[in-house]
């Protein structure tokens, strides 16, 4: 399957020569899996005769196609489509209308399409699954943006038994950390991933926040000064709440600085309240008070920094966004988390440090940095002012009690029951 151009729509035969850019190849694939099979369309007699510039013998193999994959089979999967429609410059249509929807249906992979139409579509999506009457596992091809895969898996809510709920992601957002650290940051890489990748688990991290934590809603149009409500999970109202994190948490000046940049003020900045935000906290020059105690994964000894702090950051990811290799050792799905803490430093002195991140990742090597794969790490939070005990968890914000702890968990495959995969 190409992006081929055939003059006065004619089939191919067997036998004639076309020339497909190489980057256009999607699949080869024999014409039985096609929904317009004909026997006028022979689509691998297209590359199997090999010349110079084109596919080799060995170059094919990654092209094959001989049959549909367990989670794009609708006889094995469930299969739906979410388009986050808001998600980046809005694009998630015109990818879902020019690219998607055509190749799942020549593939004829019968599948549900879910527009979002709120800010709950996707996590009311979540809570209504359930094992599937057909006892089929769950496929949702999701074009979006990291919050929403992060919407999605928080949103599930227990089961009582073990079921397998599959993720293919097409990044559509305007970050995309995730896709961008598997290296498959692009739509058309992620697409390609789609149909030849296989799933992994994606072992995303939990945060465990105490009871009386409170999360920042952002504004909306329908209530643009937006709200700060207890935070709840699906599984508890009371009690602490585990909240799953696949890309960053944290506290310190980069919570801070995510925390203003969403509120009403901030947003009518656009685009700029990230700097806007980001010059306001460094000129602050302030410290975040708190003893953090973390279980180091390669010594297996627990270690205590007793703070103050300018910036402690959670993550299983390499780069949150493209160049800027916050954990350059990091090892995304294998369930290891990188911890970076600085201790109190001047924003001069941490602005230095962090643009070393996007020398790849050489801020690690600094004396002010502390960097380690860590099993646990546990933060007593000892401040008074509400602005700095804020947490961020991919994006969101969340305010816990003066003197409370949180304890940030190695990644774990499971979440209240569904054991979530991400196909790469
Ligand atoms: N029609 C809609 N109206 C309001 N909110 C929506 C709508 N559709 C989706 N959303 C919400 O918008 C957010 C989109 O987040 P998403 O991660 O997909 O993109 P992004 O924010 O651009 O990317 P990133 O998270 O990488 O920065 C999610 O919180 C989602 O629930």
């Amino acid at each position: 399957m190409g992006d081929m151009k055939i003059e006065n729509d004619d089939y191919l035969k067997f036998g004639d020569n076309v020339s497909v850019p190489l980057e256009s190849v999607l699949a080869v694939t024999p014409s039985t899996l096609l929904s317009y099979s004909s026997d006028t369309l022979h689509v691998p007699s297209l590359v199997v005769t090999p010349t110079e510039g084109t596919l080799s013998g060995k170059d094919i193999q990654k092209y094959l196609l001989p049959g549909l994959p367990t989670h794009l089979d609708p006889c094995r999967s469930r299969i739906t489509v979410i388009n986050s429609s808001t998600a980046g410059a809005h694009r998630g249509q015109e990818v879902y209308d020019k690219l998607l929807q055509p190749l799942l249906e020549a593939l004829n992979i019968a599948h549900e399409y879910i527009l979002t139409s709120s800010p709950s579509t996707i996590s009311e999506f979540a809570a209504s699954l359930a094992v599937t009457e057909s006892g089929l596992p769950h496929t949702v091809i999701l074009v979006s943006g990291d919050t929403s895969i992060h919407e999605l898996i928080n949103s599930l809510t227990p089961i009582s038994s073990t079921e397998t709920i599959t993720l293919a992601l097409i990044p559509a957002g305007s970050g995309n950390a995730l896709m961008t650290s598997l290296s498959l940051g692009s739509i058309t890489s992620a697409v390609f991933g789609l149909v030849h990748g296989t799933p992994h688990p994606l072992n995303p991290f939990y945060v465990t926040f105490p009871e009386g934590s409170n999360e920042v809603i952002p504004p909306t149009i329908h209530d643009p000064n937006g709200k700060t409500v207890a935070l709840e999970t699906p599984d508890s109202s009371s009690g602490p709440r585990n909240i799953f994190s696949l890309v960053v948490t944290s506290w310190g000046i980069h919570a801070a600085l995510v925390g203003d940049s969403d509120s009403p003020e901030y947003r009518k900045l656009g685009n700029d309240r990230f700097k806007k935000a980001a010059a306001e906290n460094l000129a602050r020059n302030v410290a975040w008070h708190g003893p953090v105690r973390y279980t180091s994964a390669v010594s297996g000894r627990e270690e205590v920094v007793e703070g103050p702090h300018s910036y402690l950051l959670m993550t299983p990811l390499s780069s949150l966004e493209p160049g800027f290799k916050i954990a350059p050792t990091a090892e995304p799905l294998s369930g290891k988390l990188e911890m970076v803490q600085m201790p109190f430093l001047s924003g001069e002195e941490i602005m230095r440090v962090l643009m070393l991140a996007y020398q790849n990742g050489k801020h690690v090597y600094e004396k002010e940095v502390l960097y380690e794969e860590v099993e646990e790490v546990y933060v007593a939070v000892h401040e008074d002012e509400e602005r700095m005990r804020r947490w961020c968890v991919d994006g969101r914000i969340i305010i816990v009690p003066n003197g409370a702890t949180v304890a940030v968990h190695k990644g774990v495959e499971n979440i209240r029951g569904w054991n979530i995969q991400v196909v790469v």
